[in-house]
């Protein structure tokens, strides 16, 4: 012992279990008002288990096969991650916790930082659990014990644990306070559910071991769970713990296993009771009593990795049961259910008080950061994260006054003396009358329980026969079940011969599926960018079916117009030849009518001439008969001179009268006659003239017309063409545009080449009939002028004949007279003489009236002369129309008919025809649904996937299968579309 340890002084303590809340006192307690406020409020909210994880380092042989390491530890964010790599994916978790040590932490860091502040708040009055929790081989002991302290030479090592720690703590924090204070320690093991009292004396244990009662868990109101029969050591100082640990824990059950060299088998309670004496300021002395457990847990295990067999894995067992019991009572509390199973096993009973009761805990999970451990690993950080939400309500334990646990002790020491005293005196076993009194009520209730217990046995020794009976028939069915496992194990290993070779199908067919799913994602690339040409095929096949039937469009309005020019044609065509025959039957029906009246003029002129012979021959034989009357009279003339004198004056009278007669009639009839036919012929003749030339200028005009006509709606055409050409050839798209360029290059070129010639044989041939209708017109005015030539001429010779038969006539007449005159101054011998001078004036006259009408003849001839080139005018005229109505009509038919040129069907020009263009959605359609919906789908065909399930040995031929099968799912709609 040393001298630190011996500074406080201590008081008598009662071997009493950890005290209940309803024991307690909360009077004269010295805390300030601001911890006894949060005291209270912790009483009535609760305070959370503090959960604190520590993680080992790689130990030796871990570090020489170089184990990966999984977790990793953030002190500061009191973090701790599990790096876990799933089928290629690095999965993170991550728990947080009140506090994290990692690898590299120390002891002391651990007890300061986590352990010290519960110390303190143990030597306050509280009671407060530690217990280490973790994986077979995590550091539970180390952190807990840790190495061991020499209680000798005091050295006190740096890897020296919790426990340890902990004492040192109290009696430094006790020493610190000056106090009076008494300790005791309890130390026990809970190995396949019995409790071992490590601290109980060696010798006594063997002698007594099967006398000895087991130590058993108690359980009343008055003093909760305490555990009855359990040695308490009382100790003064550090050193005697020390010492007390030792020997305990060279007592723990350990043994090697896999995991652990020393593995401890069992769970650990080590207690430390302190009562400690404080005086209230009413100078009343009180003891506050507090009690920190310290828990070692076996560790939970994985049997098939820590290599336990028969008895260890046994005790394996049993460790796991209690460890799940303890979770399965942390489930339940966090989950805040109606039942907490602690009473499932003996150390959740022993730990009631410490969980979720009015004890402060604080957890320590222990964990390895090896890869191999990870299971585990997650499990205990699992395990310790549902611990965190679970709320104890701590209570200060009641302080007693000293004098009132004086008593109590007094009165335990009385009845301690009295059993003493009766066992002495009597010589065998005797009790207090108390005593005796309790054993007889237990007993009798012990009797009492006995006889149900036989009573149950009894049933149970029923039960147990029909179950020997069960039991052999189990036997039978055993042996008929072994049977049948040996039958089991050979198709089993017939089985897993096929399962291994499927295996290696399974292996192959991963392989193509991984190669198939490298092809799937090509084959997803590749469909992304045939969807993506998709739409763009989709959207050019848009605007060509847009351009086509705009050129549809266009081609029915360049036929409709065709048809309209080819209407037009045909109306201008049989407009022309409606015209034309007008004109040829007008220029023949002038020209017939002009030779009639040439004809007529030529057969009046004729009868003129002829008539006029007539009359000359009647004058000549009025001159012969007169000259034979002057011949036969003259022999007379005398005899009848006076008679002849009158008969001559009025013969000349009647002459005078018949030659201006004849000259009136010659010059009323004949003359006006002939010029009034020459007017009419003229006058017809400019008629008809006229009438050409009304013709020709209808003609010019209709030719002008239609010219216009054409060049207007040639103009339009080309216009329009230009205009559609421009318009389409604009919107269309850059990639058909050197086509459709081309096409319309060509068609442009066509149609401008055909309107250019059509336009140049037009104007040509408008032209030629220009030319001709102008010669025509030439033609006309020259015969006009000749015309009027002609008929000034013929006027001018009928003036001068007028005027010389005027001359004539006057000359004759003024001879008459001098004649009559002569005759009638001479008469007899003048009568010869007149008869002579009346022959020769009857001659003169005869031959004037022979030239008058040799004159006339010539005139007439003159003008039959003139008449017949007329008619040959006429008919070239008529033949030179003829030709030319033949040339119009032949140039209009060749312009028209042959050179007019005319869209031709070549049958290949492509049908209008509605061209479909696929919507989004159809193209959206054709994309390979998602992987997750593929395999939804063969999913969602359990039949096969049986089969395939069946057909093990097939299976990547299965699988194959089924894939094609998938993508011909997929593909349904596009087989429909297409
Ligand atoms: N934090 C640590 N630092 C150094 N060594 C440690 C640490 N934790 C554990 N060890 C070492 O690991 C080994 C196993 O530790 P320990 O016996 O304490 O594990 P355990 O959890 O108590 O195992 P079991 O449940 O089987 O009893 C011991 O050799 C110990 O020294």
């Amino acid at each position: 012992m040393d001298s630190s340890q011996k500074k406080g002084s201590q008081i008598p303590i009662s071997p009493s279990p950890t005290p209940r809340s309803g024991d307690r006192l909360s009077k004269g307690s010295n805390d300030s008002s601001n911890n006894s406020n949060s005291k209270q409020q912790d009483k009535e909210k609760g305070v959370n288990v503090q959960v604190i994880v520590r993680c080992r380092p790689l130990n030796d042989g871990e570090m020489r096969v170089n184990t990966p390491t999984v977790i990793s530890c953030n002190e500061q964010h009191r973090e701790i991650s599990a790096v876990q790599s799933i089928a290629n994916k690095q999965i993170d978790k991550t728990f947080t916790f009140d506090k994290v040590f990692g690898p590299s932490s120390l002891q002391n860091d651990l007890f300061e930082q986590a352990v010290s502040p519960i110390v303190s708040e143990v030597l306050e009055g509280y009671n407060c659990t530690i217990f280490a929790y973790g994986q077979t081989g995590t550091g539970k002991t180390y952190t807990m014990e840790g190495g061991v302290v020499k209680a000798k030479s005091g050295e006190f090592p740096s890897d020296a644990g919790v426990i340890p720690r902990s004492v040192r703590g109290i009696f430094d924090k006790l020493e610190a306070q000056n106090a009076e204070y008494s300790m005791k320690v309890t130390f026990l093991e809970l190995y396949n559910e019995e409790i071992t009292d490590l601290l109980a004396p060696d010798e006594l244990k063997s002698l007594e071991d099967k006398l000895r009662k087991p130590i058993t868990l108690m359980e009343d109101g008055k003093k909760g769970v305490f555990v009855k029969g359990l040695e308490e050591e009382i100790v003064t100082t550090a050193s005697e713990i020390y010492k007390i640990l030792e020997k305990g824990s060279s007592k723990r059950r350990t043994a090697e296993t896999l995991l652990n060299k020393q593995s401890s088998r069992s769970h650990s309670i080590f207690s430390i009771t302190i009562h400690i004496k404080e005086c209230t300021p009413e100078g009343e002395e009180m003891i506050k009593c507090g009690k920190l457990n310290l828990v070692d847990l076996a560790g939970s295990e994985n049997i098939s990795r820590s290599g336990a067999r028969d008895n260890r894995a046994r005790e394996a067992g049993e460790i796991n049961k209690s460890l799940l019991t303890l979770g399965r009572v942390i489930n339940a509390l966090v989950e805040h259910s109606g039942h907490i199973p602690y009473r499932d096993s003996k150390l959740t009973r022993l730990l009631r008080d410490s969980l979720g009761g009015k004890t402060k805990t604080c957890v320590i999970a222990t964990i390895s950061p090896s890869i191999h451990c990870l299971e585990e690993t997650l499990n205990t950080l699992d395990y310790a994260q549902r611990a965190k939400y679970i709320k104890n309500k701590p209570e200060v334990n009641r302080k007693m006054m000293k004098s009132t646990l004086i008593k109590d002790l007094y009165c335990e020491i009385d009845r301690l003396k009295q059993e003493l005293y009766a066992a002495r005196e009597k010589n065998g076993i005797y009790i207090p009358k108390d005593c005796f009194i309790q054993d007889e009520a237990s007993k009798k209730a012990m009797s009492e329980k006995l006889e149900r217990l036989e009573v149950e046995l009894e049933s149970r020794n029923r039960e147990l026969a029909g179950l020997k009976d069960l039991c052999n028939l189990q036997k039978l069915l055993h042996v008929h079940l072994s049977d049948k496992l040996e039958k089991t194990q050979r198709l089993l290993d017939e089985k897993e011969h096929s399962f291994s070779d499927l295996e290696q199908h399974y292996k192959q067919a991963n392989l193509a599926i991984q190669e198939k799913e490298h092809l799937i994602a090509n084959l997803l690339k590749s469909e992304n960018m045939l969807v993506y040409n998709a739409f763009e095929l989709r959207s050019e096949l848009e605007s060509a079916a847009e351009d086509v039937s705009g050129l549809f469009s266009k081609l029915d309005r360049k036929n409709e117009m065709a048809d309209g020019n080819k209407i037009l044609l045909q109306r201008f065509h049989s407009q022309l030849t409606e015209q034309l025959e007008i004109l040829h039957k007008t220029v023949s029906t002038s020209v017939t009518q002009e030779e009639n009246r040439l004809n007529q003029m030529e057969q009046e002129v004729r009868s003129f001439v002829s008539a006029k012979i007539m009359t000359t021959r009647g004058l000549h034989e009025c001159i012969e008969r007169l000259k034979d009357v002057l011949g036969n009279g003259i022999g007379n003339m005398e005899r009848v001179a006076g008679e002849l004198k009158d008969k001559s004056q009025a013969t000349f009278g009647k002459l005078n009268s018949q030659i201006s007669t004849h000259s009136s009639e010659f010059e009323n009839q004949g003359h006006l006659r002939t010029v009034e036919a020459t007017r009419s012929i003229s006058k017809i003749s400019t008629n008809f003239f006229h009438n050409l030339n009304v013709h020709s200028d209808r003609l010019s005009k209709i030719m002008e017309e239609s010219k216009t006509i054409q060049n207007q709606k040639l103009h339009d055409l080309q216009k329009n063409f230009e205009e559609c050409a421009a318009n389409e050839e604009k919107q269309l798209l850059i990639r058909i545009e050197e086509m459709l360029a081309n096409a319309n290059a060509r068609k442009k070129k066509l149609v401008q080449d055909a309107v250019y010639t059509l336009q140049e044989t037009n104007a040509e041939r408008i032209s030629i009939l220009q030319k001709e209708v102008s010669s025509t017109e030439g033609f006309t005015h020259q015969m006009k002028d000749r015309w009027t030539f002609y008929l000034e001429d013929t006027e001018n010779n009928y003036r001068e004949d007028t005027t010389a038969l005027e001359s004539k006539r006057l000359a004759i007449e003024e001879d008459l007279q001098k004649q009559n005159e002569i005759v009638l101054s001479r008469f007899p011998s003048a009568s010869s003489t007149a008869l002579q001078d009346a022959d020769v004036a009857c001659k003169s006259l005869l031959s004037a009236v022979d030239c008058s009408l040799k004159l006339d003849h010539e005139a007439c001839e003159t003008i039959c002369s003139l008449i017949a080139p007329c008619h040959l005018e006429l008919r070239e005229l008529n033949s030179g129309h003829h030709g030319i109505t033949l040339d119009i009509t032949e140039n209009a038919e060749n312009c028209l008919e042959k050179e007019y040129m005319v869209d031709k069907e070549s049958c290949l020009t492509p049908r209008r025809r509605s061209i479909r263009v696929p919507s989004v959605a159809c193209i959206e359609e054709l994309r390979t649904p998602a992987f997750q919906e593929l395999i939804w789908s063969w999913e969602a065909k359990p039949a096969s996937n049986k089969q395939i399930s069946e057909e093990g040995k097939q299976f990547s031929g299965a699988q194959e299968a089924q894939a094609q099968g998938i993508v011909r799912d997929c593909r349904v709609p596009l087989t429909t579309k297409n």
